[in-house]
């Protein structure tokens, strides 16, 4: 299932356009807070397709009977980009654990690059339900790669992917080999650059939120 969350209009897409735009991105701090803002829309997205239980709250006046989330789900990010839209999950989510994944491109000197998946950190992960933040969607290797090692790690029950921006082509390999992943993006682009990036995208995620990086 992929939904597109600027199918239908709303504020969000005016976030993503900001995202884009090479003006607004000079604000490194409204690049981060608009990434929030898509987990955030994200967040309250998901969580009307997750289990509720009847909890029958104590208030001053009397007892309400009232509807719960069941069970928190465990958020996951993808460094370092993903690290905006996962705080935009867990403003929402807010008792969510966390797990962090250092999937990133390795360069090799002439240009092609190989995802390196070399730090992870989660917590217990059979028959949870998984959200994974990645801010770009883009070959969709780095999701692949993230998604394989966290099965491996315990059996997940769901597991959700929420992204900025996905292009098509990654959309189809990551729903070829995680046929049941659920994909939430912020817009989907239908090109591709040789390098890898989207296009029109909005050029490189992780270095507009936090700076540029010596290639690795
Ligand atoms: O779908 P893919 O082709 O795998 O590409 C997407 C990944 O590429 C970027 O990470 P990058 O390696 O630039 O790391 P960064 O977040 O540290 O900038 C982006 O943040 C995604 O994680
Ligand atoms: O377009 C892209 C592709 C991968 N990673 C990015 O940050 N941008
Ligand atoms: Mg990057």
């Amino acid at each position: 299932m992929v939904i597109n969350l600027s199918e239908q209009d709303s504020l969000l897409s005016t976030w993503v356009s900001e995202l884009r735009d090479v003006q607004v991105q000079q604000d490194r701090m409204r690049f981060r807070r608009n990434l929030e803002r898509v987990g955030e829309v994200a967040a309250w997205r998901i969580s009307q397709h997750l289990p509720y239980v009847e909890r029958e709250i104590q208030t001053s006046m009397g007892v309400s009977n009232c509807r719960v989330l069941e069970e928190q789900p465990v958020l996951a990010t993808v460094l370092r980009a993903g690290l905006p839209l996962h705080q935009g999950l867990l403003n929402y989510f807010d008792k969510a654990d966390n797990a962090f994944i250092s999937a990133y491109r390795k360069h090799n000197r002439d240009g092609s690059f190989e995802i390196s998946l070399e730090y992870v950190s989660c917590p217990e992960l059979e028959n949870r339900v998984i959200i994974i933040a990645d801010a770009m969607l883009a070959t969709g290797s780095s999701l692949v790669k993230t998604i394989q090692y966290l099965r491996d790690e315990g059996h997940p029950r769901e597991i959700h992917i929420v992204s900025a921006i996905a292009c098509t082509v990654g959309i189809e390999y990551v729903k070829r080999s995680e046929p049941h992943v659920k994909i939430w993006c912020g817009a989907i682009d239908e090109e591709l650059t040789a390098k890898g990036y989207i296009v029109p995208g909005l050029g490189d995620a992780g270095d507009l939120a936090f700076g540029t990086k010596v290639q690795m």
